[in-house]
């Protein structure tokens, strides 16, 4: 008995490392060793990364150092991974906001951080760290949305690009500062803006190190609204009501929406029509789809 439940458990941790595995972008034949990573980043301590997961399906994930702007330190990426993990596993979720303490999203690295870690191999690990953190982010099968209110900078203007969507709050900026560091983003954000504004106006605003106004944001389709509150509670409370319009109803259908849009991003057509031949069958005569017949809705 003892030893079958032991089996059991081994094999669901094993499945559980495969899967984020899949998730990820980078593993140990990439010359990625994420134990030493972690290490290396345990040494850069301050701030952290709270979810707090509410009855209706929506997780609200704050980053929070505001002292610096909500910079990330070592620890604070670290956290960001075990959040990340937690809410691969929350099988009853739908939808997530990431916002920012006190007033505004993020300026990027800990720039303390960045000084202590200039050389090339630890600057590439701390990249393949976030890159895998912010793929998994990516494709959780949560709609997710950043609310931006101050400042979203640097590797912060980079988190914003892995969530689905950006809502903004006036006078609130997304700037890809890093061309004035001496840099190109290595987050994934680069990656990800092309396919979000398109090749030539990434070009831009990275070239350009441009800053992005709410107006100027809409118009590129890096924001989907403009919000009318400025301050944290209305700003979060605009945001929920935003989100609840995709996340009404059942969280099977939700998750599989979320995952069938992600495969089609991602894979190449074939491929993803197969994902969605499989989604589709794990809902076909489902709860939902069953409950929807017997109430012979009508879609006026
Ligand atoms: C692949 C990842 C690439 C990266 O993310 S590299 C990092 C990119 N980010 C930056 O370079 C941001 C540098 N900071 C700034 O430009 C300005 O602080 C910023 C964000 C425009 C805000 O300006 P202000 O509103 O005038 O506020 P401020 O400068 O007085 O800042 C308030 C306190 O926060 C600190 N802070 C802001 N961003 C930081 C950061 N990334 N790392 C470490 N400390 C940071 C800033 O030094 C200041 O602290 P203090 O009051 O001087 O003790």
């Amino acid at each position: 008995m003892v030893i079958s439940m032991w089996k059991n458990l081994l094999q669901t941790m094993k499945e559980r490392i495969l899967q984020q595995r899949r998730m990820s972008v980078y593993n140990q034949a990439h010359g990625y060793e994420e134990e030493l990573v972690k290490k290396q980043l345990q040494q850069f301590a301050g701030g952290s990364i709270n979810l707090t997961k509410e009855d209706s399906g929506i997780g609200i994930l704050t980053l929070n150092n505001p002292k610096i702007m909500n910079a990330f330190t070592g620890t604070m990426m670290l956290e960001l991974q075990e959040r990340v993990t937690e809410l691969e596993n929350w099988k009853d979720g739908k939808g997530l906001i990431i916002y920012g303490a006190g007033n505004t999203f993020c300026s990027g690295s800990d720039l303390n951080v960045v000084k202590a870690i200039s050389n090339s191999q630890d600057g590439m690990n701390m990249c393949m760290f976030m890159q895998n953190t912010l793929t998994r982010l990516m494709r959780l099968p949560l709609i997710t949305v950043a609310l931006v209110q101050g400042k979203a900078i640097g590797g912060g203007a980079e988190l914003i690009t892995a969530c689905d969507f950006r809502l903004m709050t006036p006078g609130s900026e997304i700037r890809f500062v890093h061309k004035l560091m001496g840099l190109v983003p290595g987050w994934g954000g680069g990656a990800r803006l092309v396919r979000i504004v398109g090749s030539r106006a990434a070009l831009k605003l990275l070239s350009g190190a441009t800053r992005v106004d709410p107006e100027r944001a809409l118009h590129l389709g890096l924001s989907e609204e403009t919000l009318s509150s400025s301050d944290e509670a209305g700003a979060l409370e605009e945001a929920r009501a935003w989100l609840s319009q995709y996340t009404e109803g059942p969280a099977s259908v939700i998750r599989a929406t979320k995952e069938m849009v992600a495969a089609g991003r991602e894979l190449l057509l074939e491929a993803a029509l197969r994902t969605e031949k499989d989604i589709f069958g794990t809902l076909w005569g489902g709860p939902a789809n069953l409950q929807a017949l017997a109430t012979r809705p009508k879609h006026k």
